[in-house]
């Protein structure tokens, strides 16, 4: 099971330049959270702070009871052993081959012998999908393949937490879906915390537990994802439903002039669009940390639009998941 994540009042700054202040939000034990927000608000300095590589100018970080915003660099070494990096391009060295790639992190910080290192190089290779591609250099695969070898390599130490930013940059819509399908499936097995970067609005919609939208250099909102779904705040409203209409323009933020415009016309969040439901593992399994569909609109007394939780086939997912959940039962016990 992976380790929850507490962020309490981080704030980061470059010279005077502010990029967010004041962040809290806890990352829930191998849930899959999601952190949105325009170009330039500070995602991958975000991560960048949560795995170490960059300094927080105040806050905290707590994990498993250190924090990781006042560590030394000695002991930072031991604690980012906890975290498993996707990076937008999969980072892998272009003159080692897949296999040599994802094995590197078990050469460098294990004493595992070279047999062990297949067994669990191998056992990645075939989770990703990428069984027969081992002897290949990264520039002589697709971008989508050079990702999964990321995520392979990202996995081999067992991470308890797992960031990804940006997975679905530079991937068609299909292979967007085979991706968020592979990661709900990964958390589905490993059960450790996911946090999500990407701009992917139906990424953003369908695969988390819980999602995060920065703006303006604060954390707007962060919370479970049908909360964010059927929000009416303007910028989350704006942003989940990909509008022109609201706080957010074509540079970060829109002049006073037309929000001046926009008020005059009257607030209009728009009308709020089905909910979907959200991604299951496939194999007809539940995650652990998931949530059953309208849980929280019901908790709060929302009543989600017409056409929430019915699936591209049709199926009902407010009908479907009990049963999925009671089988699942039966079938555990
Ligand atoms: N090492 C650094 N030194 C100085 N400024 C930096 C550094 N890293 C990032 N920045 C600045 O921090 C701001 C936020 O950058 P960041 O890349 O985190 O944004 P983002 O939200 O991930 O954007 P995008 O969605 O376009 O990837 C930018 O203005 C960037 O120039």
């Amino acid at each position: 099971m992976g380790v929850e994540v507490v962020v309490d009042g981080l704030t980061k700054s470059f010279g005077r330049q502010v990029i967010w202040e004041d962040v809290s939000l806890t990352l829930p034990a191998g849930e899959i959270s999601v952190l949105l927000g325009p170009s330039g608000t500070g995602k991958s300095v975000f991560l960048k702070t949560l795995v170490g590589l960059l300094r927080p100018d105040r806050g905290h970080i707590w994990i498993d009871g250190h924090d990781l915003a006042t560590y030394k660099e000695n002991t930072l070494y031991e604690l980012r052993r906890l975290f498993g990096v996707l990076f937008q391009d999969g980072a892998l060295f272009g003159s080692l081959n897949l296999y040599d790639n994802i094995a590197f992190p078990l050469r460098e910080h294990t004493r595992k012998s070279e047999t062990q290192i297949r067994q669990i190089v191998m056992e990645k290779i075939d989770l990703v999908g990428l069984l027969g591609a081992e002897s290949k250099l990264p520039g002589e695969i697709s971008g989508g393949m050079r990702k999964r070898a990321g995520l392979a390599r990202a996995l081999v130490l067992e991470p308890e937490i797992i960031l990804f930013d940006e997975p679905d940059s530079g991937l068609d819509p299909v292979r967007t879906a085979f991706l968020n399908q592979l990661i709900v499936d990964i958390n589905a097995d490993i059960e450790a915390t996911f946090l999500i970067v990407t701009h992917d609005i139906n990424t953003a919609r369908t695969v988390p537990d819980d999602i995060g939208l920065l703006f303006r250099r604060e954390l707007v909102m962060f919370g479970p994802r049908e909360m964010l779904l059927s929000s009416d705040e303007p910028v989350v409203r704006q942003f989940m439903n990909a509008r022109r209409h609201g706080p957010i323009g074509m540079s970060e933020e829109k002049d006073v002039s037309e929000l001046e415009a926009e008020a005059r016309m009257g607030h209009d969040p728009g009308v709020l669009p089905p909910i979907p439901p959200q991604l299951m593992p496939s194999g007809g399994g539940i995650r652990r940390t998931q949530r059953p569909p309208g849980e929280w609109l019901a908790a709060n007394g929302v009543t989600p639009p017409e056409g929430s939780f019915v699936d591209e086939q049709g199926r009902d997912w407010l009908r479907e998941y009990p049963r999925l959940l009671k089988a699942h039962l039966h079938g555990v016990t």
